[in-house]
């Protein structure tokens, strides 16, 4: 593939900031081929028994993220792969893995999370993995069509403790005090995506950086409030310069108020720190601006470029009460209640609906038109409290639609990790199967399958619904995220194709 030329612009700015030494072999890695990585679910049990090692194509763990990063020797067809469908996996560049390292350091206890720049959702699934149990997460994304995505693969990752919301940060200035956790991935100029992404080369220049650097901060000072006092910050971008590193993370401890926190990197994971430790670029001998922050760049790193700070807002978190710390809140909480008593008018979900879900009773189930949405009940508060606020898109697992008298299971349940699989006959199915299935074909199921809504495993994993209704089975897989492809391969992250199993 030919690249388009890296700036003149950019190559000098980087020599200065980086050092001639290290520039040279930042400039070679640019040369080179991209990596690919997965990330593995662990709430889907797909991988039990399985060695990392043993996986197709498998190059290698991710240093930073052992146990769930690995690196493939190629980029296979992930289209072709009913697993990377059914959200065993998710297909991330390896620097940005290193946030589990500070998430699993710094966060110990249940939080409330906001990770603010979330599609397509590679953060997102990321922290949902490490967050303590009992932590909610609200994901968002201010581009429409970019938070679909964000929409899908939180679904398919299955964690029932997710809210996905389409809002700009000044939104969440409405709840002021809201987010123990606030991760900014903030959109950057690209510097570390230029062998990946030919616009970030192309739309480079040092007017661009500015206005990103510019537009950063404003995106952190719209958000700032809705982090409590004590609250933590990780700002994270995939550029290399230092305006919008290294000098946003000071101007975030000066201006917001917060203090910049360490983190352990291991000598042989090749990760940089400060820039302006060694950098002749203007500005930099200030003692003060040697604080700990994280570079992942090619030729350093196995993976593109990432920056990562973590931060500590200034001022004592006031109670660790969830509830006694949210009496500002008052007035919402009355509107929520009101919208709560609309839905008493509605007939209740039937018990077996609710059998569904595992930990039934943990969950409120609440009905929106014909949709009826299980919601984890020691949530509800904060989901009454996101919706007054933001546009929330969903906050739960969507159970069932109601169509009559029939309760139709809904796919986002059919990925979820609280999914009750025992409510439901089950078919586990070929690979030709399970990538017919996923092309929303028509499939005929074994003569002895029970009448009504079965459900697909494909290497004991969960791919959706169909209905059976005899001699064929309607498919219930959402139209809008179907393969389309009339290319035809054939891949799978665990190897084994599954052939043993019906055709
Ligand atoms: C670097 S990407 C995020 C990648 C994502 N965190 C992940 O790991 O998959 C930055 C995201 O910020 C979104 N964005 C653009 N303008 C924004 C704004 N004003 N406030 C918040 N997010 C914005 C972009 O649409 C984009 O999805």
């Amino acid at each position: 593939m030919t690249r388009p030329d890296i700036p003149q612009e950019f190559k000098d700015y980087a020599r200065r900031l980086l050092g001639a030494e290290r520039y040279a072999r930042f400039a070679q890695a640019l040369d080179e081929d991209p990596s690919v990585s997965v990330r593995l679910n662990p709430f889907k049990a797909v991988w039990s028994g399985l060695l990392a090692e043993d996986l197709n194509g498998v190059d290698g763990s991710v240093p930073w993220a052992s146990g769930e990063g690995c690196y493939l020797s190629e980029r296979p067809p992930f289209t072709f792969d009913p697993l990377f469908h059914a959200g065993a996996y998710y297909v991330q560049e390896a620097a940005s893995m290193f946030l589990g390292q500070i998430l699993r350091r710094y966060v110990t206890r249940p939080v409330v999370a906001l990770d603010l720049c979330a599609a397509p959702g590679g953060k997102s699934t990321h922290i949902r993995s490490c967050l303590p149990e009992g932590s909610l997460l609200v994901s968002n994304e201010p581009v429409k069509a970019r938070a679909q995505v964000l929409l899908e693969n939180l679904t398919k990752w299955g964690h029932p403790d997710v809210i996905v919301t389409n809002s700009y940060p000044k939104d969440f200035a409405r709840l002021p005090d809201f987010f123990d956790l606030l991760v900014t991935d903030v959109p950057c100029s690209g510097e570390g995506m230029f062998r990946k992404e030919e616009d970030a080369v192309t739309g480079w220049s040092m007017e661009a950086v500015r206005m990103c650097r510019d537009r950063q901060r404003e995106i952190l000072r719209d958000v700032w409030l809705s982090l409590k006092p004590g609250g933590l910050l990780v700002y994270s971008t995939c550029t290399l310069n230092a305006l919008e590193d290294e000098e946003n993370v000071a101007w975030i401890a000066e201006e917001l108020g917060a203090e910049i926190l360490p983190f352990d990197v291991e000598p042989g994971w090749g990760v940089v720190g400060n820039l302006l430790a060694v950098s002749s670029v203007k500005d930099t001998a200030k003692a003060e601006k040697l604080f700990p922050v994280a570079h992942f760049i090619p030729g350093f790193t196995r993976g593109e470029g990432f920056f990562l700070a973590v931060l500590r807002k200034n001022g004592e978190e006031e109670t660790s009460d969830w509830a006694m710390s949210f009496d500002r809140y008052e007035n919402e909480r009355v509107k929520s209640k009101k919208k709560r008593a609309l839905h008493a008018s509605v007939p209740a979900l039937p018990a077996s609906c609710r059998s569904w879900l595992l930990h039934a009773d943990t969950f409120d189930f609440v009905p929106d038109g014909p949709v009826w949405t299980a919601v984890r009940a020691s949530f509800s508060r904060q989901v009454g409290l996101l919706q007054e606020a933001v546009k929330v898109w969903q906050a739960g697992v969507p159970l069932a639609t109601v169509k009559g008298k029939d309760y139709i299971p809904l796919h986002a349940l059919a990925m979820s990790v609280d999914l009750n699989r025992s409510a439901f006959p089950i078919v586990p199915v070929s690979y030709d199967m399970a990538v017919a299935y996923l092309r929303k074909e028509v499939l005929v199921l074994p003569p002895d399958t029970p009448k009504g809504y079965v459900l697909l495993t494909f290497q004991d994993t969960p791919i959706g619904f169909v209905k059976n209704i005899g001699g064929r089975a309607n498919n219930l897989y959402p139209q809008e995220w179907k393969i389309r492809t009339s290319y035809l391969s054939t891949y799978s992250l665990r190897g084994d194709l599954g052939r043993k199993s019906i055709e």
